[in-house]
């Protein structure tokens, strides 16, 4: 099986290629790929899959896709399924034109969140139309003993985004190293939990459990979460979010959010797995 790998900020991912709709990717398979000793290793798994060969997924996602040529397919290490991944779409944008699959700058990508709007910038960065950050309430979870407060918020998948007091020391001692515990009454469907702090005038200092693959050192989707909650209802703002593997940038105004970042294909090749 053909594969390539990417990063974005270090959230990387497997792509498969499957224009055809012909893999039939078990979570298994997708955990056995991302397994960072048996397998090549990574956050998820990115399927490149025509929206008009999406067979087995709910109308929905391909109706949500519609007009885009192409759909990404995310899953999570374990092999969960999710909606939306802010970082993934934007090495599955890189993947698409480096394949001349799609041409740039501008085109849009199918996901289960609905169409997103990609632009490949000039200096190489790509930025994606995240559509709205919509915060839903407060929200709460446990994290390593201690009890963490913050604004649930959708992003097309769930996140919890935590501001916490003390600044990017405080961010950095956070322990991720097991799940945050959720209330199923309040996340149904689980969460996406950040740390974050304003560490400096428009800049954010962050940090994510995700949902499906445990402390990740970047999340897309997580980054607008975490830039939407640092903003006041009803404004607009600009911020700068560092994440342990590098930066990004949100940009949110009454259309909704924007996300510009890198993206990298690394490695091209041929898989034995699963
Ligand atoms: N890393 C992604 C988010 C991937 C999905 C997430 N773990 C979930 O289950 O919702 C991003 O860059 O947004």
């Amino acid at each position: 099986m053909r594969f390539a790998k990417g990063h974005g900020t270090e959230n990387d991912f497997v792509i498969l290629p499957d224009p055809d709709g012909r893999l039939d990717l078990a979570p298994s398979a997708v955990a056995a790929l991302c397994d960072r000793r048996a397998g090549i290793g990574a956050d998820g798994v990115l399927r490149v899959v025509r929206t008009a060969a999406l067979g087995g997924e709910p109308a929905g996602a391909a109706a949500s896709a519609a007009g885009c040529e192409w759909f990404m397919d995310y899953r999570n290490a374990d092999g969960s399924v999710a909606e939306m991944c802010g970082n993934g779409v934007r090495v599955f944008a890189r993947y698409l034109v480096e394949q001349g699959l799609a041409k740039a700058p501008a085109f849009s990508v199918g996901t289960r969140a609905g169409a997103r709007g990609i632009v490949v910038e000039d200096d190489g960065d790509i930025t994606v139309d995240m559509g709205a950050a919509r915060v839903l309430g407060e929200g709460a979870a446990r994290l390593a003993g201690g009890d963490v407060r913050g604004l649930r918020i959708s992003v097309g998948n769930p996140h919890l985004a935590c501001r916490v007091d003390g600044g990017s020391a405080a961010v950095a001692a956070m322990d991720l190293t097991a799940a945050p515990e959720l209330d199923p009454a309040e996340f149904p469907e689980g969460a996406n939990v950040e740390v974050f702090a304003e560490v400096a005038p428009g800049t954010l200092q962050m940090r994510v459990y995700e949902r499906g693959s445990a402390e990740t050192r970047s999340c897309g989707t997580g980054i607008v979460a975490a830039a939407a909650a640092a903003t006041p209802p009803g404004e607009g703002a600009t911020w700068l979010v560092r994440v342990p593997g590098g930066e990004c940038t949100v940009f949110l105004d009454s259309q909704g959010a924007r996300l510009r970042g890198p993206a990298v294909i690394v490695a091209e090749g041929e898989t034995r797995l699963p």
